[in-house]
C-alpha cells in the first residue's frame, strides 16, 4: 500500500486532542523527543509531520503532506486548494469582526475607512472587498483584542469561542465572518492515487468520532425481570443478551448515550438489575 504522510499541528489548542484522536483511532505516534519534527507511526506506511496549524494547508495543497488536520479558517486563511475530508468536531470557533463596546460602528457597512487589527488578513480582505467596504488591515500574530485599546485599531476579526476574551476586552461583535472546526484535509492528486490507504485511515478517525458520547453497559438480571429492563434501554440496534448458565439470571449488554447514564443506572437498579458495569467505548465501526 501507498506510503502516507500526516501533517499535525506541533503544538497550540488543538495539539494535544489531535494527539488524543491519533492513539484512539491506533494509530500511535513513536516520540523519541519532544521538538521532534517527522515520526513514525505504529504504522510503517504512515508517517506524522508536526508543523504549525496555519502551515498545515499549503503543505498539503503542495503535496508535501498527504493528508493534514488543522482548522478550516486556516485552510481558508491559505486559501488552499485541498479536500476537506471530515470534520472532527472540535476546536470550535467563529471569526468574527468586533469593535469597542463604545464605538458608533452598527455594521460591516459603517466601517468605511476603518483600521481592522487581525491574524486573518486573507480572509478580512476578502470579506470586506466582497462588501465593497474599504479598510485598512493591520496583521498582528496574536493578542488581538489588544489593539482597539492601544490606539491602533478601529476593531478586529479574531476567534471567538466562550466569548470571554471579547468580554474581558469589552469588545462587541458586529458580524460573524466564518465558523470553524478541527478537519481533516487531503491533497487532491494523493486522494486519487492514494485512495485506499486514506479511506483505511478516514475509518479509523470517523470510528473515534462516532465512539464519543457512548458508553458500554453491562448488567445482570433475573430472567423475569428482563423485559422491564430491556423497556429501560435506549437501544443502539437492541441490547445483547446472553444466558449466565444455570442461575436463571442473563447478563445484558448494550451501547448508550453518556449523557443518559447517570439516570438510567438509578432506574435498572430499581427494577432489579446487577453487576452494573459502564465502560469506555474508543473506537465504534457499524
Ligand atoms: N478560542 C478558540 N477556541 C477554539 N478553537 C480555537 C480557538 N482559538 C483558536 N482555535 C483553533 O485552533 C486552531 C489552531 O490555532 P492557533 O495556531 O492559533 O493555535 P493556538 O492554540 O491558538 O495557539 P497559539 O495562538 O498560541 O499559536 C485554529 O484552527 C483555530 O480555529
Ligand atoms: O472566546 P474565547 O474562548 O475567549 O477564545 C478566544 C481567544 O482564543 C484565541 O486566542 P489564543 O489563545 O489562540 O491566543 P492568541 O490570541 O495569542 O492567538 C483567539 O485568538 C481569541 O483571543
Ligand atoms: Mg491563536
Amino acid at each position: 500500500m501507498a506510503k502516507i504522510r500526516l501533517a499535525i499541528p506541533n503544538k497550540g489548542r488543538i495539539a494535544e486532542p489531535i494527539n488524543d484522536l491519533m492513539d484512539k483511532a491506533g494509530i500511535h505516534i513513536n516520540m523519541t523527543g519532544s521538538r521532534q519534527l517527522i515520526a513514525k507511526t505504529i504504522d510503517p506506511e504512515i508517517e506524522v509531520l508536526f508543523v504549525r496549524p496555519i502551515d498545515i494547508p499549503e503543505y498539503v495543497a503542495k503535496g508535501v503532506a498527504d493528508l493534514g488536520i488543522t482548522g478550516l479558517d486556516m485552510v481558508a486563511e491559505r486559501r488552499a486548494d485541498v479536500a476537506r475530508l471530515l470534520d472532527l468536531k472540535f476546536g470550535s470557533a467563529k471569526l468574527v469582526i468586533a469593535v469597542p463596546q463604545e464605538s458608533p460602528i452598527t455594521s460591516v457597512e459603517t466601517m468605511n475607512g476603518c483600521r481592522i487589527a487581525t491574524e486573518f488578513p486573507s480572509i478580512c480582505k476578502d470579506f470586506f472587498a466582497e462588501r465593497s467596504v474599504e479598510v485598512n488591515i493591520i496583521e498582528v500574530s496574536g493578542a488581538c483584542e489588544a489593539a482597539p485599546h492601544l490606539g491602533i485599531a478601529d476593531g478586529i476579526a479574531d476567534l471567538t469561542s466562550s466569548g470571554t476574551t471579547l468580554e474581558v476586552n469589552k469588545l462587541r461583535i458586529v458580524e460573524e465572518i466564518l465558523a470553524s472546526t478541527t478537519n481533516v484535509i487531503a491533497n487532491k492528486t494523493s486522494l486519487v492515487e492514494k485512495h485506499e490507504k486514506i479511506e483505511e485511515i478516514l475509518l479509523a478517525f470517523e470510528s473515534v468520532i462516532a465512539a464519543k458520547g457512548q458508553c458500554y453497559l453491562m448488567l445482570n438480571v433475573k430472567r423475569e425481570k428482563l423485559e422491564e429492563i430491556k423497556a429501560l434501554i435506549p437501544g443502539l440496534g437492541g441490547p445483547t443478551i446472553m444466558d449466565i448458565a444455570g442461575s436463571g439470571s442473563v447478563a445484558l449488554h448494550a451501547v448508550v448515550s453518556t449523557n443518559k447514564v447517570y439516570q438510567l443506572i438509578n432506574q435498572l437498579k430499581r427494577a432489579g438489575a446487577r453487576d452494573i458495569l459502564v465502560l469506555d467505548i474508543m473506537r465504534m465501526v457499524r
